[in-house]
């Protein structure tokens, strides 16, 4: 099987601040990897470089053996934790918006049968995600994790083969995050997606996760702290780590996760 994804010597600085420093690695479709490792370390910018929004410094990454768009494609959904909607409009007529933007462009008005169509599409995966009793709901009226299944609703939209997703249940209550967890590892079978997700939560990230990642700096300079960036430290598969390399990650990322919850 060919790889879906190749990360080939990637680098990102901004002006002399290293981020991230010669990633290599390779992903096969339908991995779900979880990227943890301490704030600022860089997995968002990763995450972001996927998505096409950042292009890497050096190196370069390939989607099917082609440079990746520097673009975001309808091939890549992606969802954040704070997560941005119209608030004007109703949780269908967001997604129906989404559906014009990608139709559409910056315009985004579809009329007739393209309206219709959009309709059909947007109440289709607004069920597939539990809001089909919200549809008429306004977006002040949702609670946090009816928020996240309409930003994956839209992700969703555009039938990606990749989804991205960014610390996307970080501000939610357990209870709810472990209904997210169960429609995501459903939807994921169901679409066959590819996904990355960042967590702070290491629990999260093995329970989700066919393969973790950990991000960190191999080196550090005290006298020049942005000399070095982060690289992928642990590449585990899930299912496979013994408790003692567990606590050892958990060590590694909690000082800064405590500071950034
Ligand atoms: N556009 C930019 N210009 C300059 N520096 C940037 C830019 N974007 C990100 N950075 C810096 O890159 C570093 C990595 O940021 P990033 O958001 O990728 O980290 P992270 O690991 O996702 O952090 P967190 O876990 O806190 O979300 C940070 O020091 C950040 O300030």
């Amino acid at each position: 099987m060919n790889p879906m994804i190749e990360v080939k010597n990637v680098w990102k600085q901004y002006g002399d601040n290293v981020i991230l420093e010669n990633l290599s690695t390779t992903v096969y479709e339908g991995e779900f990897i979880t990227l943890v490792g301490t704030s600022g370390c860089g997995k968002s910018t990763f995450l972001n470089m996927l998505l096409g929004t950042v292009n890497p410094s050096k190196g370069e990454i390939l989607l099917d053996g082609k440079p990746i768009s520097d673009e975001p494609g309808p091939d890549r959904g992606i969802v954040f934790q704070q997560y941005s909607v119209f608030p004007h409009m109703t949780v269908l007529e967001n997604v129906m918006a989404t559906k014009g933007f990608q139709a559409k462009g910056i315009t985004g008005y579809l009329f007739g049968k393209k309206k219709q169509q959009a309709k059909q599409e947007a109440t289709s995966i607004l069920e597939k995600v539990g809001l089909d009793h919200a549809l008429n709901k306004y977006p002040h009226e949702l609670s946090g994790g009816m928020k996240q299944r309409l930003a994956i609703a839209q992700a969703l939209l555009g039938k990606p083969r990749i989804l991205l997703l960014d610390e996307p249940f970080g501000a939610l209550d357990p209870g709810i995050r472990a209904d997210m967890h169960e429609l995501v590892l459903g939807l994921c079978k169901e679409h066959k997606l590819t996904v990355f997700m960042v967590t702070h939560d290491l629990k999260e990230g093995f329970y989700l996760g066919t393969r973790l990642w950990v991000f960190d700096k191999l080196r550090v300079d005290h006298q020049a702290p942005n000399r070095y960036g982060a690289s992928i430290t642990y590449d585990i598969p899930v299912g496979q780590t013994d408790p003692a390399l567990y606590e050892t990650i958990d060590d590694e990322i909690r000082p800064i996760t405590a500071n950034a919850s």
